[in-house]
């Protein structure tokens, strides 16, 4: 039997590892995916963990995010460290599951994003794009010994998209429904958000980067706490703050928000520099601690209504918003979120309201996104990454 035939008759156990922007951990998760290639999968959680990088190994990927200091030896090292972490937390998701290695048919690994250049740079007629995710799929299945997918997006460059989003083919399959045009915003490190209009085809499926997610939240609580906190947990900080109008609109201005589609962004824009302007802006104008992380929360919250009135709303009204990632569990963050769009008449709900996980649903993705890879399936939707055509992304390290 062909892998092909094996997909499409056979349930299965597949693995997803995921790393995000936010460098927070490894999202680890088992899933059990049934029914035929090319239809609606079915797909279930069967177990989930989250677990935290070392402090040494989260400080020194944020070193590898400045290009000089990402010299090829670190680079090599920690591709190497970064796998026999991900194997580490495969093998423990796999045991939480109750199962052993050899009951699992892949492992989809996404890796940790240290550079990514979307862009076609032109050169001796070349249109070169590149993207770099670490963490070595050959140390995972040597590790495991189980089939180990990696590197997704490449595949998608070489066809001319961006290579990112990825996780929009997997919501089209799982979330799409005939007669409610929904929209799954991620509040991860970045914000972005899927469209999918009811009864919709493939190509009908878009998707963007809304501005920052739990980034400025994040690069400020660190700052103001001297590293001791690195999130504002349950929103409580913001809490207990006021918006401060002035300063709202003063970010606002910021240009990403009015950008034509398509348009992605990441630490680049929302990063270090752009925390330390805020800062600049709390001193000098006399703000409380409290107040600021209020103020960047709601913006955050505005960032996502603004994009859905400015590149959804005419031609996508939408019923509902469901939200993902970990800006999920950020009360304060979620209740100005509802306050944005429930006046225009979309309901907001977590992932955790409808049964699943805002947690996990980033490597439930990357599970699915590998199951199609060693079924030699498409896994990419050019209408979103802007690819020429539809390919099979991902390495296999068998
Ligand atoms: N209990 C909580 N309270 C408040 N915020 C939280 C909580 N749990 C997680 N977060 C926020 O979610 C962030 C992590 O989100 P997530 O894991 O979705 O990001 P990511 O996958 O790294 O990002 P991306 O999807 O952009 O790659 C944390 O850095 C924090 O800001
Ligand atoms: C290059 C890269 O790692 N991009 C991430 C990043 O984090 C959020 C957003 O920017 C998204 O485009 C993408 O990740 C998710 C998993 C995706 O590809 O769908």
């Amino acid at each position: 039997m062909d892998d092909r035939t094996r997909l499409e008759n056979r349930e299965r156990y597949v693995v997803g590892l995921m790393s995000g922007t936010s460098v927070d951990g490894i999202d680890a998760a088992v899933v059990r995916i049934a029914g035929k290639a090319g239809q609606q999968p079915e797909v279930s959680l069967v177990a989930f963990e989250n677990r935290s990088y070392p402090l040494d190994v989260r400080s020194e990927i944020f070193e590898l995010f400045n290009p000089s200091r990402a010299t090829v030896d670190r680079v090599g090292r920690m591709n190497a460290h970064l796998g026999e972490l991900y194997a580490q937390a495969a093998l423990s998701v796999i045991a939480k599951a109750g199962l052993r290695p050899e009951d699992i048919a892949s492992i989809g690994s996404h890796g940790q994003t240290i550079y990514h250049a979307p862009e076609a740079y032109i050169r001796d007629g070349f249109d070169l794009r590149y993207t770099v995710q670490i963490g070595e799929g050959a140390v995972i299945a040597a590790r495991t010994g189980i089939p180990c997918v990696t590197d997704f997006r490449v595949a998608d460059m070489a066809a001319g998209g961006q290579g990112a989003p990825l996780v929009p083919f997997t919501e089209y399959l799982l979330y799409r429904e005939e007669s409610r045009t929904l929209l799954l915003q991620n509040i991860g490190g970045i914000g972005n958000i899927t469209v999918i209009p009811a009864g919709c085809a493939p190509e009908q499926v878009y998707a963007f980067d809304t501005g920052p997610g739990n980034m400025l939240i994040d690069g400020i609580v660190t700052r103001l706490y001297g590293g001791s906190i690195t999130m504002d947990t349950g929103g409580e900080i913001a809490r207990k703050g006021n918006v401060n109008d002035a300063m709202l609109r003063w970010l606002q201005q910021e240009p990403y928000y009015a950008s034509p589609l398509p348009k992605s962004t990441g630490r680049e824009r929302f990063g270090s520099d752009y925390v330390e302007d805020l800062l600049r802006y709390q001193r000098e104008h006399g703000l409380s601690s409290e107040d600021l992380v209020a103020t960047v929360t709601k913006l955050t919250a505005w960032s996502i209504g603004d994009a859905y009135r400015r590149f959804v709303r005419s031609e996508n009204p939408a019923d509902e918003m469901l939200v993902g990632g970990g800006g999920s569990y950020n009360p304060t963050l979620i209740g100005f979120l509802k306050q944005e769009m429930e006046p225009m008449g979309v309901r907001v709900r977590i992932q955790e309201e409808i049964g699943l996980s805002s947690d996990a649903k980033e490597a439930i993705a990357f599970a699915l996104l590998a199951d199609y890879t060693i079924a030699r399936l498409p896994n990419n939707l050019p209408s979103v990454t802007g690819a020429s055509r539809a390919v099979v992304m991902g390495k296999v390290s068998y």
